[in-house]
């Protein structure tokens, strides 16, 4: 369903959430922009480097306290987040689509796999075992067992980009609430609404007041989220910039643990077999124009079989130029502006400077204003910065191939190594690239953009590291303490 602009219902002004509760600050805000109209939206509270070290003093102090609430109350807090969030469905898709600029059926998207990455934490809660083991296998131990048990690493500082206003802080809070460690979000400035709708959520549950604070700010303040030593883990997801900056700055404090989840210029590579074309080019075409490309897993990069080339290209160019470009509000839009104008200009820029190196623009290749049009480029040099960096545009660049070890090696030459994709018949072909393909994840019969919100995700090499995906973060927001107990068995 379309939404009349009209229609839409914003509050004139969001509090930021500080120690569990709102606080509108009216001496520091910022405003918000409607990304399409380039309109302000709505105005928000900025956090003061006061209320940013306070936060962090609240949830800290609330660490031992937040370890002994029963898994049952866990699971109570997290089931009543996602019966709000199934409430305010519909509201909080369109403050996504308003924020960020991406159409609404992606927004709508992205609200149902926030909610099921607030039920697998439920569920998972009860999952996250310990273990038991004996050493006496030399007689240096023995009547020695072991028991291994995780706990709650403490204060989780959680920084998000403008991409997935809702699920990426989803991906960061759910496993934060079902292990016990309390959190501070610092949202994009970009598209703090949701985060904050999410706050308004988190205020109607029984999580311990204290131990959680969402507090958009300006980026000067940004080095307080990483820089105390009370926090015990950082998780950003971000660019590559931010991230090594962030990395830099946390190795102040030795026990300061990191999880980086970075860009890409992921890859999908087409197998000579059986293939229904036509339908391959749209899931290719969505795979790296959903929400303009704005997202780390988008495809940017396409290796197709040379007896499959011609045609796929051709199916995949005329197709682009049908892709619907508009109001994000209108459920047939598929591109929409992307979040500023400078991010557009940088997609100008690569694609450019491709073109003056020699690539071959087949349809696209224009900005107006912050809009980039769908664009597939044949013949992209290595030495261009296509070749070497994240688009996060709607970009895709095509390559033959005839040999598979080569092309995996094509796809290995990236700086960046977070998922790609491939599509083979070949069982032979599946289990040499999942064996060699330098990535966080290995796709089969699907585009490299495809996230499962259980799945263990994340990069290697410039993508970052550590992963995310509930169970995984949950064992990276946790650290193993062992028991060791002698003769216990000699009662
Ligand atoms: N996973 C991915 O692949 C993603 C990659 N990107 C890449 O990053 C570009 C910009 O997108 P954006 O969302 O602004 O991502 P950024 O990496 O620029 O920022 C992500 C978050 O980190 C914050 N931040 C910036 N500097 C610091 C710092 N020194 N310490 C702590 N936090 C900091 C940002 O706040 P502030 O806005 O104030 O700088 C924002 O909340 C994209 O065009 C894309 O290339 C973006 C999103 C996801
Ligand atoms: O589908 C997803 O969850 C994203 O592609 C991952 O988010 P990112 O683009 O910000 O890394």
């Amino acid at each position: 369903m379309s939404i009349a602009r009209s229609m839409l219902q914003l509050k004139s002004h969001f509090p930021l959430y500080l120690g569990g509760k709102p606080i509108f600050n009216a001496g520091s805000c910022f405003s918000v922009k409607d990304k399409y109209t380039n309109k302000v939206a709505t105005i928000v509270s900025s956090a003061t480097s006061q209320q940013i070290d306070e936060a962090i003093m609240f949830a800290s102090g609330s660490e031992r306290e937040l370890r002994g609430v029963p898994l049952y109350e866990r699971k109570n807090i997290l089931n009543t987040i996602v019966e709000k969030l199934k409430e305010r469905f519909e509201e909080m898709s369109q403050y996504i689509t308003v924020e960020t600029g991406k159409p609404i059926k992606i927004s709508r998207v992205e609200m149902l796999r926030a909610i099921d990455t607030f039920t697998l934490a439920s569920e998972e809660v009860q999952r996250l075992h310990g273990y038991t083991e004996r050493y006496d296998y030399s007689s240096t131990n023995t009547g020695v067992r072991g028991r291994v048990e995780r706990f709650p690493r403490g204060l989780v500082s959680c920084i998000t980009p403008f991409n997935f206003p809702v699920n990426l802080i989803a991906h960061k809070i759910a496993p934060a609430i079902a292990v016990g460690c309390p959190f501070v979000v610092k949202p994009s400035p970009k598209t703090p609404v949701s985060a904050l709708v999410l706050g308004e959520i988190l205020a109607e549950t029984s999580l311990l007041e204290k131990s959680w604070s969402i507090l958009p700010c300006k980026n000067s303040l940004a080095p307080l989220f990483v820089e105390d030593p009370r926090i015990k883990m950082v998780s950003f997801t971000g660019g590559l910039e931010v991230g090594m900056a962030i990395k830099r700055s946390a190795v102040n404090s030795v026990s300061t643990s990191l999880t980086l989840e970075l860009g890409g210029d992921a890859a999908t590579i087409i197998d000579d077999y059986d293939l229904d074309l036509n339908k391959l080019a749209d899931t290719l075409l969505f795979a790296g124009m959903y929400q303009s490309g704005q997202s780390c897993i988008s495809l940017q990069r396409l290796f197709v079989h040379e007896n499959k080339y011609s045609q796929l290209l051709k199916l995949l160019v005329e197709k682009a130029q049908k892709l619907a470009i508009g109001d994000p509000l209108n459920v047939n839009t598929m591109i929409s502006p992307l979040i500023t104008m400078d991010a557009a200009v940088k997609v100008e820029e690569l694609v450019q400077d491709a073109i003056e190196r020699g690539a071959k623009c087949h349809c696209g290749g224009k900005r107006k204003d912050s809009l980039y049009y769908p664009t597939i480029l044949t013949d992209v040099p290595k030495e261009s910065r296509l070749s070497q960096e994240e688009a996060f545009g709607p970009v895709i660049y095509v390559e033959k191939f005839k040999d598979w070890k080569k092309v995996i090696e094509r796809v290995n030459s990236s700086r960046f190594g977070l998922q790609a994709g491939i599509y083979t018949d070949n069982v032979f072909k599946i289990e040499y690239a999942f064996n060699n393909l330098e990535v966080g994840g290995v796709v089969v019969n699907a585009p490299c953009a495809s996230r499962a919100d259980a799945q263990p995700y994340g990069g290697i090499k410039d993508s970052g590291f550590g992963r995310e995906g509930l169970k995984s973060a949950m064992e990276e927001m946790t650290e193993v303490k062992t028991m060791l107990m002698k003769n216990i068995d000699k009662y």
